[in-house]
């Protein structure tokens, strides 16, 4: 042992000797060329091709490098046994997991695999620099087969940048829009006046029929991943849906419970600070991709009754920027026209953009003109009706924390919730004032409301309120509201949003006739 020890320290030794002969007769300057020399050599025959992705190019920032490393925060899973740094970005509400300094993880697109490296050096001599430069370099070396390279790129780096800004969008704040009053611009230029969209709202928290529920956020899903559908069929990427009933009954909270769903801006117009359909266009015109756009009661608005009443202006005017607006001034003195409506909505400047959600909101469906409700504008219609047992039992779960819904006075509040026409706003409250005294206390309470009010409505002339309808009566009253209204023009059953299933695509064609 003792010999192995002393052999070890006379090889140290002799290496250290070698190095001291090698700096003292090969100058810096020989033995940095050789190194190139060696890599070049060894790349020259080597079976694969290498990308430097540094963090910054000459003045700014690297914008490719910010996308690798939010990329990779979304490939390399902590489990892959790379090391991650943890970030979070400018204005992000969440982290997001880099690759942290010498480590690497491999990766595959279209089948080949490729190698991330995360190289980290120490920066020589700053010398001379406008601002100031990091003391490390950056960069990631991305490592790919040289047979691959054709079928790698550049798609491979699209398909970087585009899942980057997704990640991005993701993890930031959503916003939300107002247009400003009287259509004044920002100091940017900008009709629009963003805040911070912070709704709570989520389908979780909605309190809706299960079914229902679960039907709109398949069609979401389905629009939101629709873009080879939209492209194939040759539709503009967009969606509409009319949300109507009776006041409190979630119809904004659904709209929040979208965004969030989704992860869409909101954009809320307020059609009365818009004075003609060409401040109505430059608006939309204005609008993001992956948004909402929101007109709240929208039979309140303006009058959209008839299409008619929209003769040409007098005479035209000019608006804000100078331009001449053919629409202003229409016959009733709004400027704001049906017309300029339906065109905001599916007209060739709605597609001025993609992946846009356009939701309108009514208390009254029946004062809508039918052109506006027809398919391919509102392509679904949306109910939003007072509260329902299965509605209720979502509150008394989110509002109570009620897991057990076994308690006898349950059968009660199933009993007499239909009777009681009351809307989930007013079903919160209750259970808001009360929930401190306990759940049994809570839910006794509510009882005792649904039962005065169902007396109320029956001694106000109303329905009989006391007996609880039996399942066919239900069926039929829920058909009979979601179907369309009498006197109106019979509506075409809503199509799915983006399923990627091939129809004999008729109906789209005759849709897209009458767009046209
Ligand atoms: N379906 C629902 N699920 C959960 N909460 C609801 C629901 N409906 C109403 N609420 C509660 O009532 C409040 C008012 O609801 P919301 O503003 O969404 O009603 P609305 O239908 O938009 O009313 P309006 O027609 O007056 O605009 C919400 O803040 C929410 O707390
Ligand atoms: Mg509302």
């Amino acid at each position: 042992m003792k010999e192995y020890w002393t052999m070890l320290a006379s090889l140290m030794g002799a290496l250290a000797f070698l190095q001291g002969m090698l700096h003292a007769v090969f100058p810096a300057e020989l033995r940095a060329a050789l190194a190139r020399l060696l890599g070049r050599l060894t790349r020259a025959f080597s079976p694969y091709c290498y990308f430097d992705v540094t963090e910054t190019d000459g003045m700014s920032n690297n914008e490719i490098y910010d996308a690798v490393q939010l990329y990779l925060s979304s490939t390399a899973a902590p489990a892959s046994g790379a090391r991650l740094s943890l970030t979070r970005p400018h204005n992000a509400t969440s982290f997001t997991f880099g690759l942290a300094a010498s480590d690497r993880v491999v990766d595959a697109f279209r089948g080949a695999a490729v190698t991330w490296e995360h190289v980290v050096a120490p920066r020589q001599s700053p010398g001379f620099s406008w601002r100031p430069l990091p003391e490390e370099k950056r960069r990631f070396t991305l490592r790919i087969r040289r047979g691959d390279r054709e079928k790698l790129l550049p798609a491979y780096l699209d398909h970087i940048l585009a899942t980057a800004q997704e990640i991005r969008r993701r993890s930031q704040d959503r916003l939300l829009y107002t247009n400003a009053r009287g259509g004044a611009m920002d100091s940017r230029g900008l009709p629009w006046d963003p805040v911070p969209f912070k709704h709570p709202s989520t389908f979780d928290t909605l309190a809706m029929d299960p079914d229902r529920k679960a039907s709109i956020m398949a069609d979401l899903r389905d629009f939101a991943d629709g873009s080879s559908f939209y492209e194939r069929t040759g539709r503009a990427w967009k969606r509409g849906y009319l949300l109507y009933g009776p006041p409190g009954t979630g119809k904004s909270s659904m709209i929040a419970a979208m965004a969030n769903f989704l992860g869409y801006d909101v954009y809320d117009l307020e059609l009365t600070e818009v004075s003609s359909n060409a401040e109505l266009r430059k608006l939309l015109m204005k609008t993001t991709s992956k948004s909402i756009i929101v007109i709240e009661d929208i039979d309140c608005s303006v009058d959209l009754t008839n299409r008619a009443a929209l003769a040409p202006a007098p005479r035209p005017r000019p608006t804000l920027d100078g331009a001449v607006d053919q629409d202003a001034g229409a016959a009733s003195g709004r400027s704001i026209t049906l017309s300029g409506l339906l065109n905001f909505t599916d007209g060739l400047w709605s597609c001025c953009g993609s992946e846009r959600i356009f939701v309108f909101t009514t208390n009254h469906i029946e004062k809508l003109d039918p052109a506006l409700l027809r398919s391919g504008r509102m392509d679904m219609h949306v109910f939003m009706s007072y509260c329902t047992f299965p509605a209720l039992k979502i509150l008394l779960k989110n509002y109570l924390c009620l897991q057990d819904d076994s308690a006898e006075v349950m059968r009660g509040l199933e009993e007499w919730i239909e009777a009681a026409e009351i809307t989930p706003a007013d079903v919160s409250e209750v259970l808001i004032k009360n929930r401190r005294n306990g759940k049994e206390r809570a839910m006794e309470e509510l009882l005792e409301v649904l039962k005065t009010r169902a007396e109320k409505r029956h001694l106000d002339g109303g329905k009989a309120a006391a007996p609880p309808k039996d399942n066919d009566e239900e069926e039929e009253e829920k058909r009979a509201l979601e179907s369309p209204k009498e006197g109106k023009e019979p509506e075409p059953e809503p199509e799915p949003a983006g399923k990627d299933s091939c129809g004999d695509g008729q109906d789209e064609e005759a849709d897209a006739k009458k767009q046209l």
